[in-house]
């Protein structure tokens, strides 16, 4: 029998079409209907596990192309940025919306049945949005970003290489975000491809169940990869013919029997391990289970699908589906969109939507629950937000018509900046007013989009639970929450609570490499800092400053790839005609003592006019620590002045939050009252007082971005500025002036603090976690705390002697409580093309994969990789991420400056 991929069951669906309903539930209905058959996805994987390669595929069977595209000749849609094609990788996560199974134009859409107990939800065409992360480690913020508006994902594995360094990173990264997700076996067509030390990986890396749904169908036994074994519908599948593999073949347990009787065996036992996996997880399966006398492959196939579904929408998720294929011999690729429409969840199904709101977080329908009687009422001075504790109920949450997450931002050549929004309430109509609470400006949506493989569909709304695109937008960054509000128009506001809305909000790394960026000449100034700020829109990972001194611009970010990224882009995308410096680590400095109050007084004119102010500033060390940590919050350029100011009118406090390297800034304006409802008459008429602050913090961060011993930025320091308004103010103080002023007396207190006892560098240290052989254990050990003086925190996840206590052993994720699972309880088919049969240890995983993780400097990091791969014979793999800055000794910081001598 042959056939396309469209199974018979789905004509046998009926649709009971005799229940009338109310009009405004039948609206509510179909808009629940709607988010029903919808589906936020992601692929995640490690690099060049095929994640570009099975998207492809899924766009071509399901009718968005018309030809399969290949990473290697450049030709995919989803790797569409000129650096991704010429380097075969994937920089920017891309999101495109396709259906599965494919929808006929013609028909009407089709309902979802009441049950599905006979035919599954893949029957009917489901509208998915997928997104596409990049692999590499440099781009690891672009995979969070693109995290936290999925619903479910789909990691895929290199089936030769297992479970990589960036697998196990992505997978603990979805898991922190209590993601569902399927497991894709790929590459199986490669030689060494060995599916059972994968699905054994799964379990012992993975830290979850392999619940294998599919076997890999070798020719004959042993040779060619053709298809697969379905232990769900108990058949198998045989990708033949059209070389396109869009017909595939279907043999029932009894054909096989007669042709290949091993390969029908092996599906039986995958079929009893799969029901006795998921009796241990499901009850419903246990009941099955009873219900068809104990038989194992009596369950319909059907009904294992939703016991499979029940279990992968467990919290958390301890039962992990995997399939097999080859998606560049178009293997596999089929089942695996039913398994994403069968398994994963809509949007309906996944939980509450966390939101924070004046530094406060609960969850959206908290938010937007109804203000009860027993709700607390308005407590004056708070501004309509009741005290913690009590929920986030705020009475003008009532009129908030949308709430969304601007997810990515990319600068597209034919249409102009497109800004990616997941919309978490409500609806975004054309037209509307959104107010974007991260930069507090409000704009216009002119047009929405949804993105169908390389077409742009416009479309009058993006509902709730929806991923469409917004154009024409002038501000938006990745990462901004943009809520529509009713009555609010471009110039008004809304009130105070909803405009501070933010929807999940996600830690932005620090920088540890940067590089200098100088226009050729002062006419292409402008058009270089046009093409910056875009690339700063699309990647808030990317941080730019301008040195005032050298009046040189600084590009920092999160690896050397990532920077060198930046500039091809800048180059070669924007065409900005600029010098990019070497890329260098980014270093910071500290103070060590404190200093006397310095003042510094300006009288002079600024741009014809004169001006005078004193500013009077004092340096501290900011903590006794010796390292910072790494995360920030995103919203860190939003002052938070009010909080403290509500403690302390004459205060005003910028805690480290504000600052990406743990700065802090007191500013004391005695006289100057933050709760006066009146103007102060000691401010000048032009100079209210919350500009007065901003420009002082203007000019603090600009002294700090150059520290005195090395032009480093300070990091660590706390600086006091006093400011008695009845004698450092006057008629001509304006807020340039201001910042000015500040900029020079923390600068010299700067120089002051360096003078008394010299700064100190602080140096990136990175959390590292290598994989390994083991019989290359020992040198690579060897080699990260000898040669690169770094830190062995733990082997294999136990705390090891000499790093215990210190950052502590265990996942990346910190994580204790993993799941930890003997590799031989796992079900896997024996691998002909591996030593030994399915047994851990045999296969190989248990004897030849160990895991380090340690803290080791940036620096010594640098073309690690190299010398990884030169001491485990091509074998060791590693990830590493920003551990924090780390004072260095005396001796360390004299190396390291001989060193840039030498260089610069
Ligand atoms: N033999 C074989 N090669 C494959 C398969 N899938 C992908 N590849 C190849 O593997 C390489 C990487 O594939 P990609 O699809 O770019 O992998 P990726 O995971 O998207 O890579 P990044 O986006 O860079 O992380 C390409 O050369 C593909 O042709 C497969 O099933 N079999």
């Amino acid at each position: 029998m042959r056939f396309g991929w469209v199974w018979c069951t789905r004509r046998a669906i009926r649709h009971r079409t005799n229940v009338i309903a109310p009009r405004r539930l039948l609206s509510t209905q179909a808009a629940s209907q709607q988010l029903s058959k919808t589906r936020n996805i992601g692929i995640i994987a490690h690099i060049d596990a095929g994640k570009t390669t099975t998207t492809e595929r899924m766009l071509y069977y399901s009718g968005y192309t018309r030809r399969i595209g290949d990473v290697d000749e450049g030709s995919t849609v989803t790797d569409f940025l000129p650096a991704e094609r010429a380097r075969g990788i994937t920089i920017q996560s891309a999101a495109i919306t396709f259906h599965w199974p494919p929808q006929n134009a013609q028909q009407p859409d089709q309902q979802l049945p009441s049950s599905f107990e006979v035919v599954p939800r893949s029957s009917i065409p489901h509208n998915i949005n997928l997104i596409d992360t990049p692999g590499h480690a440099d781009f690891t913020f672009e995979v969070l970003r693109s995290l936290r508006v999925l619903d479910g994902a789909v990691c895929i594995l290199d089936g030769v290489a297992g479970v990589e360094a960036q697998t196990e990173k992505v997978w603990t990264q979805a898991g922190t975000y209590h993601i569902p997700r399927i497991i894709f076996v790929n590459k199986l067509d490669r030689d060494g491809a060995a599916f059972s030390r994968t699905v054994k990986e799964i379990g012992v890396r993975l830290h979850g169940w392999p619940a294998v749904c599919q076997i890999p169908w070798w020719k004959g036994g042993d040779g060619a990869f053709i298809g697969v074994g379905d232990a769900v519908y108990l058949r198998g599948l045989l990708w033949q013919g059209a070389s396109d593999g869009s017909e595939i073949k279907c043999f029932s347990l009894e054909e096989l029997e007669k042709s290949d009787p091993s390969f029908a065996d092996e599906i039986r036992k995958s079929r009893v391990a799969l029901v006795e996996l998921l009796s241990e997880h499901d009850d419903g399966m246990v009941e099955l289970f009873l219900e068809h006398d104990e038989d194992h492959l009596a369950i319909p196939g059907a009904q294992i699908i939703q016991s499979l579904r029940r279990v992968v929408l467990q919290r958390p998720q301890t039962v992990i589906p995997v399939f097999a294929g080859a998606s560049f011999r178009n293997i596999g690729v089929q089942p695996l969109l039913d398994a994403v429409v069968d398994l994963l969840p809509s949007p309906l199904e996944r939980p509450d939507s966390e939101v924070s709101v004046e530094n406060r977080s609960g969850s959206l329908s908290q938010l937007l629950a109804p203000t009860s009687a027993s709700a607390p009422s308005k407590v004056k001075g708070s501004k309509g937000v009741a005290p913690a504790g009590h929920g986030l109920h705020i009475a003008e949450a009532k009129n908030l018509q949308a709430c969304a997450l601007a997810f990515k931002v990319v600068n597209d050549a034919k249409r102009g900046v497109l800004v990616y929004v997941r919309v978490y309430s409500g609806s975004i109509d054309r037209g509307s007013v959104l107010f974007n609470t991260n930069l507090r400006t409000a704009e216009r949506a002119p047009r929405l989009l949804r993105m169908y493989a390389n077409d742009a569909v416009e479309v009058e709304s993006i509902q709730t639970g929806q991923i469409g695109v917004i154009t024409g937008l002038k501000h938006a960054r990745t990462g901004d929450t943009l809520i529509v509000y009713r009555g609010l128009n471009v110039k008004a506001q809304p009130p105070a609570g909803l405009n501070t809305l933010q929807l999940r909000p996600i830690a932005v790394p620090p920088p540890v490499f940067f590089t200098s960026i100088e226009p050729n000449s002062l006419s292409e100034e402008k058009h270089v800092l046009e093409s910056l700020s875009i690339l700063l829109r699309e990647d808030p990972s990317l941080h730019l400053s301008v040195d005032e001194e050298s009046g040189q611009t600084h590009l920092a970010g999160m690896g050397d790839l990532h920077l060198e990224i930046a500039r091809d882009r800048l180059l070669n995308d924007f065409k900005a005609k600029a010098r990019i410096g070497k890329i260098e680590i980014g270093y910071r400095e500290t103070v060590t003592t404190a200093t006397a109050p310095f003042t510094y007084d300006l009288d002079r004119s600024i741009a014809g006019k004169p001006t005078k102010v004193s500013i009077t500033a004092c340096v501290s060390p900011a903590e006794e620590t010796d390292t910072i940590s790494a995360f920030q919050p995103t919203n860190a350029d939003r002052p938070n002045q009010e909080e403290s100011s509500s403690q302390e009118p004459y205060t005003t406090i910028y805690p480290p939050t504000q600052d990406n390297n743990h700065n802090t800034l007191t500013i004391q304006h005695p006289s100057l009252s933050l709760t006066s409802t009146k103007p102060s008459p000691l401010l000048p008429p032009h100079l209210p007082l919350q500009t007065l602050l901003s420009s002082i913090h203007a000019g603090a961060s600009a002294a700090l971005a150059r520290g005195p011993l090395n032009h480093y930025p300070l990091s660590n320091t706390h600086i006091t500025i006093s400011l008695d308004a009845t004698t450092q103010l006057y008629p001509e103080t304006t807020p340039a002036a201001i910042s000015m002023a500040t900029r020079a007396a923390v600068a010299a207190s700067l120089r002051h603090a360096n003078e008394r006892s010299a700064n100190v560098l602080m140096e990136p240290v990175m959390r590292v976690t290598v994989f390994v052989n083991e019989r290359s254990l020992g040198s690579v050990v060897q080699d990260l705390s000898s040669a690169r003086g770094g830190q062995v925190l733990s082997l294999d996840g136990e705390a090891s002697s000499e790093g215990a206590g210190v950052g502590g052993g265990g996942t990346d994720s910190g994580e204790d409580d993993v799941l930890r699972i003997d590799p031989a309880l796992i079900y896997a088919p024996p691998d002909p093309f591996a030593s030994g049969s399915g047994n851990l240890a045999s296969s190989g995983v248990a004897d030849s994969q160990r895991q380090i993780v340690a803290r080791v400097p940036l620096k010594e990091m640098v073309g690690y990789l190299n010398h990884l791969r030169a001491l485990t014979g091509g074998r060791g793999t590693f990830v590493m991420s920003v551990d924090g800055f780390e004072k260095m000794g005396a001796q360390r910081q004299k190396e390291v400056l001989e060193a840039m001598r030498e260089f610069s």
